[in-house]
């Protein structure tokens, strides 16, 4: 295998995109002794557009449109994704070439007054603008208020902080990887809170064409994550895809064995359907699909259905 002298990774200037981003270099580096890696920062139409909810702007592409530019122009050679934030349907030219091991893929309770989800009281506000957290908030606790919550980790712990809510919903993995873990009033059991497709995971995307970077990468492929979250993006995908959808994919790998977990939601909690099987890895994408097939037989369909009228 050839090995370049020098890489560079776009990525967003988030704190957690950055801290991502120099993860990857970090592995490069230890992975490739000489090797030099470079960061190449760049803001995102998704960054610069901060009060509107993003279902309404269009959603995940946002963040990464501007990445694959880089890549295109050959300005960089590999962007770093949360996977959470990658639109199911890659396009056209370019490939996820391989996703790293999971961190902790649930979702967490941040607040300064409460301790769990059960302590919060009539009437409490809730922080998220995720309609996936939403919608099952609001169906397991009817009672409490939902206000929506957008930027970046730190900015939205600054407005829990001014007192604007009772409690806000983060990913458990954004706030370990920024060193917040601390913050973490309760980690949200898949019951309570279904983690969004490919929560905890990140993706390494490159140039379809380019075959000499997918040999060197490939390494940090985490075959168990990658299985898991192939299935959740086969589910997703299935579902049409889109976080103007409320939608949760969550697959467990035990030992080679995949267990995956779905729902699909109404906004406001009234109306939620669960459904799960099980496969092997090898049957990920097929899996996806059959989860995907079972909850739009048990309610799904219409939920898409009254989602998608004017
Ligand atoms: N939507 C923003 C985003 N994208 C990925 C993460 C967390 C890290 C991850 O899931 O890998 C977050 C923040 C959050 O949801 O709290």
């Amino acid at each position: 295998m050839q090995v370049p002298d020098q890489l560079v990774i776009a990525t967003r200037e988030s704190p957690l995109a950055l801290w991502q981003a120099e993860h990857v270099r970090a592995w490069l580096i230890a992975r490739y002794p000489g090797l030099k890696v470079e960061l190449l920062g760049m803001t995102t139409q998704g960054d610069r557009i901060l009060d509107v909810t993003l279902n309404k702007i269009g959603g995940k592409g946002l963040f990464v449109k501007e990445l694959e530019q880089a890549l295109a122009d050959g300005r960089a050679d590999l962007a770093v994704h949360s996977m959470k934030d990658v639109p199911m349907v890659m396009p056209d030219g370019f490939a996820l070439t391989a996703i790293g091991e999971r961190e902790d893929p649930r979702d967490a309770l941040v607040s300064n007054r409460y301790e769990t989800l059960e302590q919060l009281p009539e009437g409490a506000v809730v922080g998220t603008s995720s309609l996936r957290r939403e919608a099952q908030l609001r169906a397991r606790f009817p009672h409490l208020i939902v206000k929506p919550l957008r930027g970046n980790v730190g900015t939205r712990l600054a407005k829990l902080d001014a007192g604007e809510y009772d409690a806000i919903l983060l990913a458990s993995a954004g706030l370990k990887r920024l060193g917040l873990g601390g913050r973490i009033r309760a980690d949200l059991a898949p019951e309570d809170s279904l983690p969004a497709p490919g929560q905890g995971a990140l993706g390494l995307e490159i140039r379809a064409d380019r075959a000499d970077l997918a040999a060197l990468l490939e390494p940090f492929n985490h075959p168990a994550t990658a299985a898991a979250v192939t299935a959740e993006r086969a589910l997703s995908r299935r579902m049409g895809g889109s976080c103007q959808i409320p939608l949760a994919a969550y697959a467990e790998d035990d030992d080679g064995f995949l267990r995956l977990r779905g729902c699909v939601g109404l906004p406001d909690g009234s109306h939620i359907v669960h459904g799960e099987a099980n496969g092997t890895r090898a049957a990920a994408e097929g899996l996806g699909l059959k989860v995907a097939e079972l909850l739009l037989t048990e309610g799904a369909a219409d939920i898409l259905e009254a989602l998608s009228a004017p």
